[in-house]
């Protein structure tokens, strides 16, 4: 184990049988190797005993355990870094799996998940067995896995990527938050290709400042290698920032710039848009001017793996949005054209709330109006709330203010920070009520035919977390009621 990882001193036989590796004691089980973590709320160091008592015999630390805590036929490894530790320990236990297939990540504030899970039904299509990991769901191939993180942990990476070899996968999509690339999660994997889709305010609960999450960021592309491919979005004011110091092959993409992959939008409604891309006119479900974007760079991932362009423009065609990602709610046929329009979205940043009810705008027929319903999460970045309510205020005609997952915050105060710094004039009249449910049934009882309906923040999400209880809420299924029932009725 030590040859696969600098370390700067080891007491005892490491070398001995290892069955798992753990960064949690509590998953610790007989033969582990633990890794002891100084993290962001507890330090794993307190935790040795624990993990030793469940069956740790080698612990790998920056810090000299506590001798009482080691027995002798523990090992210990010293190392300057736990983190990077991790996931190198994690690579080599699991036979290096992130080399034996080609993987792509893909970062920014937003259009993560939307492109990794097209891109996973794009190569599918294309006849290739695809992973990912992702926001809403992991998969291999066609196994589905409930994902915890975006970017899961350094053990449960390489776990998961070796299952996917197992499977016979030859690409696998991934997205790497910020957070990840902090915690050094995908720090030994080795990546054929990285996308940046864009970067604005978000996290910076824990980043802090704006610059210590754009350079999160860039660290992605500072450590890729020159076989490797960039892929960034040009039209992003930090696109061309992300790829200064890397020494992969870089390629950009835009609507707004000379990019090496750029497309037209020659028509959107709410339920297609069809691009220009290639020389070839695409028509496709994906619809937004957002959306766009998060096509093309799809299309440039696909061209880079070297995929056959006109069977990726027939993809293209073919996909369908992300669950949650502008995601128009299905009624019966008979109600249909007499209901508002109703989407489901995850817009939880500034930048998205904008896109997302500029896109409304943008598609929706004459005389309708945006309204949207939305909240901001507690116990994440307090300095986006007014920003989101802002965004929502100076783009829809009607803005619900409502809760999000507040967690273990006050969903009065969390609203009232969304609202207390709005300036007038404001484009939109503005409710607020701290009750989703009701909140979204508000918003459908003033929308009529022709307006559109955004419920905002929580997509995929089947839960709403109040006061650390997970209680069962889906946006899709309660806009969907609202519908109904506004038209039954
Ligand atoms: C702030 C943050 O990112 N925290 C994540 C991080 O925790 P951490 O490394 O700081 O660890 P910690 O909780 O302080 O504990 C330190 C160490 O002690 C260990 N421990 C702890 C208790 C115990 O009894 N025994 C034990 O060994 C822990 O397993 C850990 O190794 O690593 C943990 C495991 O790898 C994650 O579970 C944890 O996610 C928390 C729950 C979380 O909410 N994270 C969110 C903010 C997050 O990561 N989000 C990003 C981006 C979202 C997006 O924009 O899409 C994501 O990638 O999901
Ligand atoms: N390319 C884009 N540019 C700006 N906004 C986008 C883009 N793509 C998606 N969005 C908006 O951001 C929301 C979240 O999209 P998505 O889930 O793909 O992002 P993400 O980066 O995976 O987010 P997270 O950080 O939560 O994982 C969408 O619902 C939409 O409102
Ligand atoms: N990846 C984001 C998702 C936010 C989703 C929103 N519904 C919320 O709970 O704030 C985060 O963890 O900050
Ligand atoms: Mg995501």
């Amino acid at each position: 184990m030590c040859s696969a990882i600098g370390f700067l001193h080891v007491i005892g036989d490491e070398s001995k049988e290892i069955k798992g590796i753990a960064i949690d004691s509590r998953e610790v089980k007989s033969s582990y190797v633990f890794i002891a973590i100084i993290g962001t709320e507890v330090d794993g160091n307190a935790y040795v005993a624990q993990a030793v008592n469940n069956g740790a015999t080698v612990v790998v630390s920056e810090n000299a355990p506590d001798l009482t805590d080691l027995p002798e036929a523990v090992a210990w490894v010293q190392v300057a870094d736990a983190r990077k530790a991790a996931s190198s320990i994690s690579e080599w236990f699991y036979g290096y799996p992130s080399r034996q297939l080609k993987l792509i990540g893909v970062t920014g504030t937003n259009g993560k998940s939307s492109v990794v899970y097209m891109l996973h039904q794009l190569f599918g299509y294309l006849g290739y067995r695809a992973g990912m990991f992702s926001t809403i769901i992991n998969k291999s191939h066609t196994t589905e896995l409930p994902a915890r993180l975006t970017t899961p942990d350094p053990v449960s990476l390489s776990k998961g990527l070796a299952e996917m070899v197992d499977q016979g996968c030859d690409y696998v999509f991934m997205e790497v938050s910020s957070h990840a690339l902090d915690q050094k999660r995908v720090e030994a994997l080795d990546f054929d290709g990285a996308v940046f889709t864009n970067i604005t305010h978000d996290h910076l609960d824990y980043h802090l400042t704006f610059k210590n999450y754009r350079d999160a960021k860039k660290s992605f592309f500072d450590r890729l290698k020159s076989d490797a491919f960039a892929l960034v979005n040009e039209d992003d004011r930090n696109g061309m920032f992300m790829i200064q110091n890397t020494q992969a092959r870089t390629q950009t993409f835009g609507l707004r710039s000379m990019a090496d992959y750029t497309c037209q939008i020659l028509e959107m409604d709410l339920i297609a848009m069809t691009i220009h891309l290639d020389g070839q006119d695409v028509l496709t479900r994906i619809t937004g001017r957002f959306n766009a974007y998060n096509l093309l760079a799809v299309y440039g991932v696909a061209d880079l793996c070297g995929m056959n362009k006109v069977e990726v423009l027939q993809g293209l065609s073919m996909l369908q949005e992300a669950p949650g990602r502008f995601q128009r709610v299905k009624l019966p046929v008979e109600i249909e054209a007499e209901a508002p329009v109703g989407i489901v979205d995850y817009a939880h940043t500034p930048d998205a709330v904008e896109k997302v009810t500029q896109a409304a705008q943008d598609i929706i027929e004459h005389n309708g109006r945006v309204i949207i319903a939305l909240g901001c999460g507690g116990n994440r970045d307090r300095d986006k709330r007014p920003a989101m309510g802002w965004a929502a205020a100076q783009n829809a005609d009607i803005a619900v203010f409502t809760s999000d997952n507040p967690r273990n915050e006050n969903p009065q105060k969390i609203i009232d920070e969304m609202y207390d710094s709005l300036d007038a004039p404001l484009k939109a009249k503005v409710f607020k009520i701290v009750d989703r449910r009701e909140a979204i049934r508000l918003a459908v009882s003033l929308a009529r035919a022709g307006d559109v309906v955004i419920v905002a923040g929580k997509g995929h999400e089947q839960y709403q977390e109040i006061d650390g209880v997970k209680n069962p809420f889906d946006d899709r299924v309660e806009l969907k009621k609202a519908l109904t029932q506004k038209i039954k009725w």
